[in-house]
């Protein structure tokens, strides 16, 4: 974590306009000159919001805290180092549903900008923001029920062509540990009832609604008509698509990670999450999550784990 520690707007040079990016209200926010942006709150590192050609590409919804009270129901919460509840036999035992890293406050470490190939289509600007969560800035609850010394690194980067996000794990301490990650992307879509999200035919799921049954995805389109809860293993294919009344709306690529939950709260389990506005945002969001949580990764001191998402919107 050796970068700048305070936001700076990045200035315009004799080359034209640059990215620009700047801090306000807990929140870094990046810009292109092409107007796409970023939004990211310290608070969980969590992407509130990411607009490309003047459209928002996430859902929060109406009623998510944004004040550090819980984490965000929306946008792209950091899970780490437990997905769901964890196994009360594991290390992670005693920590929350989906662990500490969503409702942890991270620092801003600072920005990196590359502009290049500039001409007729623009070039290819981009802005890296990157976000640091250690041990060291932990509550002394959460590091009291996970007791090891670790390091993030949360690196967001915007291009005019779509947002990566990736989740950097270094293992500071003397002993090894295990955890599981995942990025729990609410996209905002436009209709769930006109959704498919193809790219995970064959893949063999837990069902979570269906007692955590082990399924095989048989039909390569999949529609979702009613409350789901599925985590894909294993997934060959690099990457699950969401599309819109059958044409391509957002490409979700795993980078070194090959799993994904499906969900959508549909009806009742919206009613039921006081977060969750309007009860009917179910119809508008769809949440596809990249992640390593069939099992764990284990870390050795010294040892790093990275992986992340890269997301394409298109119009
Ligand atoms: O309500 P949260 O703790 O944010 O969890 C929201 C959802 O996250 C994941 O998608 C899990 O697979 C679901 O079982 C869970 O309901």
């Amino acid at each position: 974590m050796d970068r700048p520690n305070k936001p700076s707007a990045i200035s315009a040079s004799a080359s034209g306009p640059q990215p620009s990016v700047h801090s306000e209200r807990g929140r870094i926010i990046a810009s292109l000159p092409t107007g796409d942006s970023v939004e990211v709150l310290l608070y969980g590192a969590t992407v509130i919001s990411w607009k490309s050609n003047g459209r928002e590409n996430f859902w929060v919804s109406d009623a998510a805290k944004l004040d550090g009270s819980k984490p965000v129901r929306g946008g792209v919460p950091v899970v780490f180092p437990c997905f769901g509840p964890p196994p009360q036999d594991h290390a992670t035992g005693k920590l929350p549903q989906h662990g500490f890293a969503r409702n942890s406050t991270w620092e801003y470490m600072g920005e990196n900008s590359s502009e290049s190939g500039k001409g007729a289509s623009g070039g290819d600007d981009s802005v890296t923001l990157d976000f640091g969560l250690s041990s060291a800035q932990l509550s002394a609850e959460a590091k009291q029920a996970w007791p090891y010394e670790f390091g993030l690194v949360y690196s967001v980067t915007l291009r005019k062509d779509g947002l990566q996000t990736m989740l950097n794990v270094r293992n500071e301490g003397k002993e090894s540990f295990e955890f599981q990650m995942l990025l729990h992307t609410y996209f905002k879509i436009p209709d769930i009832s006109k959704a498919t999200i193809n790219g995970l035919g064959s893949v063999t799921y837990i069902d979570k609604m269906l007692n955590a049954t082990e399924h095989q995805q048989t039909n390569p389109s999949l529609s979702i008509n009613g409350e789901t809860d599925r985590v894909y293993m294993s997934i060959k294919q690099d990457t699950t698509s969401i599309l819109s009344e059958g044409r391509s709306y957002l490409d979700v690529q795993r980078d070194n990670l090959e799993d994904s939950v499906v969900w959508n709260p549909w009806i009742e389990k919206a009613k039921g999450m006081g977060d969750f506005e309007p009860k009917d945002g179910y119809k508008k969001m769809l949440c596809v999550e990249v992640g390593a949580v069939n099992g764990w990764q284990k870390l050795e001191p010294g040892e790093t784990f990275e992986g992340g998402q890269i997301l394409k919107a298109h119009l």
